[in-house]
């Protein structure tokens, strides 16, 4: 298998013959796997450099200083979790030790006007906890506000792919849900419990995922339609862009959300990586794009929220 990549600028630059052509490219490779290499993408590197240094700032804290910033209840959507506090496997349906890791997790910057909704409000509007660390703050909102640009200019690109009209997503996604998790797996020693990886074979649930693997780190593996694994490269200055869930269900499986892990070996460095999960809006309505019945419409909002019980976090 031969790894996809796709230049953003190159297609937002390109005429409309050529455009076609590349979104056509774009079309296939969501078919066939759902993950991409993206470059062109235009995010400036210091953004980038601060929100990493910010992140391993973070994660470098006593335990006890992290603990400060947890999710203050079960559930509670954003702020630290702590080791032993996730399986992704378990959203499959596969009973696995914890995943060898811990995150932090943000979400969106503001409430937009009229939501009411008390479920939206509670599960994706309420505050992010903020460590008291000098720079974290900016460098995360600055970051966030990258990425939700990305993945507006990311939804133009499958709008042409999928041969709708360029601002067809817009108003789906004009006020997200998105969610911004910074993950580190701790160096690895023996592993000792089978099954226990660092992230557990898991699909993504939302529209698409912009992942940002520490360079030349490895461990992100693709599943293969034969049962093998496929490692994801993590080229310098490129995002690693997939599908999720969500999309598969608009796109009436045209599109693939493709099982995907970090596999845990023994003797590993620590890595770390920032995870996006680009989410229409609370209340957008998700219909077959090809105007079928095949599956019902289904509420962005409550629909990341149901797939989310599911994980043990
Ligand atoms: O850390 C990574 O590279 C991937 C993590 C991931 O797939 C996820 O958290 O959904
Ligand atoms: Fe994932």
């Amino acid at each position: 298998m031969e790894f996809a990549t796709f230049d953003l600028q190159g297609f937002e630059k390109a005429g409309l013959s050529q455009r076609k052509i590349l979104a056509a490219q774009l079309d296939k490779i969501c078919r066939d796997s759902g993950f991409l290499v993206l470059t062109g993408h235009g995010v400036p590197e210091n953004y980038i450099t601060d929100m990493q240094n910010a992140v391993q700032e973070f994660f470098k804290q006593a335990p006890d200083d992290k603990q400060k910033v947890k999710a203050p209840y079960a559930g509670y959507p954003y702020g630290y979790l702590g080791p032993n506090s996730e399986a992704l496997a378990k959203s499959k349906g596969v009973d696995t030790p914890p995943d060898l890791k811990e995150s932090f997790n943000g979400g969106p910057q503001e409430v937009p006007h009229g939501i009411v909704d008390p479920e939206a409000l509670e599960f994706c509007y309420v505050p992010t906890i903020w460590p008291d660390l000098d720079g974290f703050k900016p460098a995360w909102q600055t970051y966030y506000g990258e990425m939700e640009r990305l993945a507006s200019r990311i939804m133009v690109a499958f709008a042409v792919a999928l041969n709708l009209p360029d601002g067809f997503f817009e108003d789906y996604i004009n006020h997200p849900i998105s969610g911004l998790r910074a993950l580190n797996y701790p160096a690895t020693d023996e592993i000792s419990l089978l099954n226990q990886q660092r992230a557990g074979a898991h699909t993504d649930y939302g529209s698409l995922t912009i992942l940002l693997p520490q360079a030349e780190s490895q461990g992100l593996q693709v599943a293969l339609p034969d049962g093998g694994w496929f490692d994801v490269p993590t080229p310098e200055g490129a995002f690693v862009i997939n599908i999720g869930d969500l999309m598969a269900r608009w796109t009436v499986d045209r599109w693939v959300s493709t099982l995907h892990r970090v596999v845990a070996k023994p003797y590993q460095p620590a890595r770390q990586s920032l995870a996006f999960f680009h989410q229409p809006n609370w209340d957008s309505v998700i219909a077959p794009l090809d105007g079928s019945k095949k599956y019902e419409n289904v509420l962005s909002g409550p629909y990341l929220m149901e797939k989310f019980k599911s994980t043990g976090s």
